[in-house]
């Protein structure tokens, strides 16, 4: 049967007929039954006369009462899709017409596997004391906490009260309302009003009126302590973590300074994070107010913080500009990891913004060929997700380095649009112009392409552009860039050097004279340039494992604490069988969580010519398994070839 999405493929709701703009949530956290109880009560507003029915996106949620305008209303819950969950259609009244405003109010649990969100009990946590609770909402995993319109396209703002343990606080994707945190004795409007008490409880209320999408609503509840960064800049934790997050991303004033200075005012109120506990499955997660971010990004010398100053860029391109829906990810990531680059160029140099370029292009070039081959669906810039696909399982480098790649560069090299219509000086205000145009108006990539040429029509040049071959053919891209490799060129030399010695069989020494010294003072960025360059060099023949030994010895390249660097290392080990890295793998496996890494090393030691990394994979998945987030078990699981029945 064809599925009932509409013009979102991966929502089942028909936000096109009838928008909810805003949202009332109310939520009861329930440790001990790891159930969410909630109530929702959405505004929304009639598109289309006569439209019959609200249809809201749910997953596995057990509905208990719904009424519109105040009164019991009818509704009917579809079967299931495995994906996409179920369409909740909720009746309206009769001859409804365009502009009309109407309250639909839901009374739902979400039961303990609800998949946005992860429970987790003390042992889990920094402190071991207390449990935890974060949820992660990208890509349609909203409707598993509440009843929504759970598609990019769909914009509301929200008010919620969450009630959490009394020991606990929570923090939302929004700002926080004063007096929040008032415990249940105080009665009246200090609870909720449509979620029955419980005692021993608190109530947190969070205001959210910047318009989002449902992807970017976010809950976490712990035992958690700030630091202020900056004016308007906290970093969160469990105490036992809050001080090293407060030491590793100070930078974060600046980096918002420079974010604004490129990209405008910032609208959003707050820009605080929230350093979450290892099982967290990505780097960072942009939600609005407060980015979540792993600890694999404490390195202990800010080597990893661009990862913040990404987030920090999602708050113009993705939060306030957003793809329309999931086929157009490239909008929201390639050109938050363009805005993300030039924030570090402004920081740290314009051979910065060419250095980091550089290394994405390397990995763009793995995941085409290594990851998934020239010819795979899902290396087109805008991938079909029709039918059901699940988002999560279709998400790669591409969107990001691609993205990028297509979008720009810096000065004085030749490389895609930005240079072809005359560099930054041309291209920037073109990029301010696009955010204006696009903040109030959720777009797909000919939306882009359209206003691209609008804006450039003068230009003969952007004839050339085949927008075609970028957006919808698979493979590596139709134009090749050029990056300035000032910084990267020694790094590239010695990988060369390197790879030389090892074809010409210089055996366990290396190159000639190959010492420490051949690092000294390079930044971990430096060295992932030339971890990532031996492995493009090393695609097709891995390393002999007597090479990886010697690397070791002279370069000690996992001392440092970057988990970038240690994830493209311990894969030349992988691949080259040399099996003295697997203590080291096993360890970097169980201290952290991120899908990317756990993915890169599970996939490498399956592939391994070693049987014995072959079964470490297997034997460390099952013994971590039910430590990483269920998104993270589901793609490792996958990617192992377990049944899911196993997972
Ligand atoms: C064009 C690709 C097709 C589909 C993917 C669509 C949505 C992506 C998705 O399911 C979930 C994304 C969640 C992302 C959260 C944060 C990321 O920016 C982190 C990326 C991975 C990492 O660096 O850890
Ligand atoms: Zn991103």
């Amino acid at each position: 049967m064809p599925l009932d999405t509409g013009p979102d493929p991966s929502s089942l709701s028909n936000f096109q007929d009838a928008a909810v703009t805003h949202s009332h949530i109310e939520l009861d956290v329930d440790f001990e039954t790891r159930v969410l109880s909630g109530f929702v009560e959405h505004t929304a507003v009639v598109r289309t006369d006569g439209v019959a029915e609200l249809a809201l996106d749910t997953s596995q949620l057990t509905i208990e009462e719904i009424t519109v305008n105040g009164s019991a209303a009818r509704y009917r819950v579809s079967d299931p899709h495995p994906v996409l969950g179920s369409r909740l259609a909720v009746r309206l009244p009769a001859g409804v017409r365009a502009g009309e405003v109407v309250a639909v109010a839901v009374r739902y649990s979400a039961p303990p596997g609800a998949t946005a969100v992860q429970w987790l009990p003390p042992e889990q946590t920094a402190g071991k004391r207390h449990p935890y609770l974060f949820t992660q909402c990208q890509a349609i995993h909203a409707r598993s906490i509440l009843p929504c319109q759970d598609a990019p396209a769909a914009k509301f703002t929200y008010t919620a009260a969450v009630r959490v343990p009394r020991q606990l606080r929570a923090l939302m994707s929004a700002v926080p309302v004063e007096g929040e945190g008032r415990d249940d004795g105080d009665g009246g409007t200090a609870d909720l009003r449509h979620v029955a008490p419980r005692p021993g409880t608190k109530v947190y209320r969070f205001r959210q009126g910047v318009p989002i999408s449902s992807y970017l609503l976010a809950l976490a509840v712990g035992n958690l302590e700030s630091r202020q960064l900056g004016p308007i800049s906290a970093v969160w934790s469990e105490p036992e973590m809050v001080e090293a997050g407060a030491s590793e991303f100070a930078e974060t004033p600046q980096f918002l300074e420079a974010a604004v200075e490129l990209a405008g005012p910032y609208l959003w109120g707050r820009y605080d994070l929230l350093l979450l506990p290892p099982s967290f499955p990505y780097g960072g997660m942009e939600n609005p107010c407060l980015t979540f971010v792993t600890p694999a990004l404490l390195a202990g010398d800010r080597s990893m913080t661009k990862t913040v100053a990404h987030e920090i860029a999602h708050s113009w391109t993705g939060n306030l500009v957003t793809n329309s829906d999931w086929q157009h990810l490239w909008l929201n990531e390639g050109l938050t990891r363009f805005l993300e680059r030039k924030i570090l160029g402004r920081l740290y140099g314009e051979e910065m913004y060419q250095l980091q370029a550089s290394i994405g292009a390397l990995i763009l070039k793995e995941t085409v060929q290594k990851e998934f081959g020239e010819g795979h669906p899902l290396t087109a810039l805008v991938p079909d997700l029709s039918g059901g696909v699940d988002p999560d399982a279709a998400l790669s480098q591409i969107p990001y380095e691609k993205g990028f790649y297509f979008a720009a560069s810096g000065p004085g090299v030749s490389h895609y649009l930005q240079e072809l219509v005359g560099g930054a000086a041309a291209f920037q205000p073109f990029f301010r112009a696009y955010l204006q145009r696009f903040q109030s108006q959720p777009l797909g990539s000919e939306d882009f392409r359209a206003f691209f040429c609008d804006h450039f029509q003068a230009n003969e040049v952007i004839a050339q552009i085949d927008w075609q071959a970028w957006l919808y053919s698979p493979g590596m891209p139709p134009v090749t860039n050029r990056y300035d490799e000032s910084l990267a060129a020694g790094a590239y030399a010695l990988a060369t050097r390197w790879h030389t010695a090892d074809v010409l069989g210089i055996g366990g020494g290396g190159p000639t004279a190959a010492s420490p010294a051949d690092i000294e003072g390079w930044s971990s960025t430096q060295l992932i340039a030339f971890t990532d360059k031996l492995g493009e060099l090393r695609a097709m023949q891995p390393l002999h494992p007597s090479i990886t030994r010697r690397l070791d010895e002279l370069y000690g390249l996992d001392v440092r604490r970057n988990s970038e660097l240690r994830t493209s290392w311990y894969q030349l080990c992988i691949n080259a069988g040399d099996d003295a890295i697997l203590p080291h793998v096993e360890a970097f496996l169980q201290e952290q969580g991120r899908a990317r890494y756990l993915r890169k090393l599970y996939r490498a030691l399956r592939r391994s010519r070693s049987s014995r990394a072959r079964q470490a994979a297997l034997d460390i998945f099952q013994h971590q398994r039910a430590a990483y987030h269920p998104i993270a078990v589901r793609l490792v699981a996958a990617d192992l070839g377990l049944a899911t029945a196993d997972t």
